[in-house]
């Protein structure tokens, strides 16, 4: 089985993270199909909006996969791979469809980053979230901190980055880090409410929503983002973090 799926249902392409045994964790094959996968999903014309979302009722996303990412040791190698992901996520962050991440279930780390990339954030009931690199010694890396500066107030943003404690559904509706919490068959009922438009007018209407950011500046945050992050990863702090998990 593929480790990402893409399937269409009712003009709406749902990207599914494949992975459940592993709480839907990113490795390399993963970020190479999401890539592949939003380019399906840009390219087909009977597609009107995406939903990104998780294998199993577990979890949306735990991120990075640290059985394979322990291995990595030095800023070059952490660069390489923080670089290859954030791609992926500031693809999303511009894709020119509307994106909606269905929370349904845990989202941790990158699986927070790969949500805050989404223009949308629907979690199912009493889903557990958490920006929670500082835990590990390390900060996001994939573009999430400069993704959450814009989706959410900016005090409010700090502190979910700053704490990296796990909050529930209640509190992220509060901060305006979730939009609804809706079960499958109310978000269905919400998406038809835009995939009952023409393509045309979905695609001018999420361009006017992207033209308020320059790429090029969101980028460079995105890199400076990176650049902290793969400071911190060749850090003791970091590796005896990871190898705590590793070894638990
Ligand atoms: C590296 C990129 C960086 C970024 O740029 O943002 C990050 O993403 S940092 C954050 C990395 N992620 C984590 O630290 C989360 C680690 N996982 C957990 O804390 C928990 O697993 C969970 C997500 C809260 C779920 O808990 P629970 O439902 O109790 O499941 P288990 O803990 O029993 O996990 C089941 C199974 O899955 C494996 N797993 C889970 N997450 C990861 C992961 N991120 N990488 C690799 N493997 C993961 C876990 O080890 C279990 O495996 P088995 O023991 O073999 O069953």
């Amino acid at each position: 089985m593929k480790k990402v799926l893409l399937e269409v249902k009712n003009e709406v392409a749902w990207l599914t993270i494949n992975r459940p045994e592993k709480r839907n964790a990113i490795d390399y094959d993963v970020m190479e199909l999401f890539n592949e996968m939003l380019t399906i999903a840009e390219e087909r014309t009977d597609v009107k909006a995406l939903v990104v979302t998780g294998n199993g009722t577990e979890a949306f996303c735990s991120g990075g996969d640290l059985s394979v990412f322990h291995e990595i040791y030095t800023k070059v190698d952490a660069e390489k791979m923080l670089n290859k992901m954030a791609n992926v996520l500031l693809r999303l962050f511009f894709f020119p469809k509307p994106t909606i991440a269905y929370l349904n279930g845990t989202a941790v780390g990158g699986g927070c980053e790969i949500a805050t990339a989404c223009d949308f954030r629907i979690a199912a009931k009493n889903v557990k979230l958490g920006f929670i690199q500082g835990k590990l010694g390390i900060t996001t890396g994939w573009g999430g901190s400069t993704y959450l500066l814009e989706r959410i107030n900016r005090n409010e943003a700090i502190q979910l980055l700053m704490a990296a404690e796990v909050f529930d559904t209640e509190k992220a509706l509060r901060v305006g880090f979730v939009d609804y919490i809706y079960d499958n068959a109310e978000l269905y009922n919400w998406l038809s409410r835009f995939t009952k438009q023409d393509l045309g007018v979905l695609l001018a209407y999420k361009r006017r929503y992207s033209d308020k950011y320059d790429k090029e500046l969101i980028h460079n945050r995105v890199l400076a983002e990176i650049d902290n992050c793969s400071s911190l990863w060749e850090t003791p702090e970091h590796h005896d973090a990871v190898a705590r998990f590793i070894n638990k």
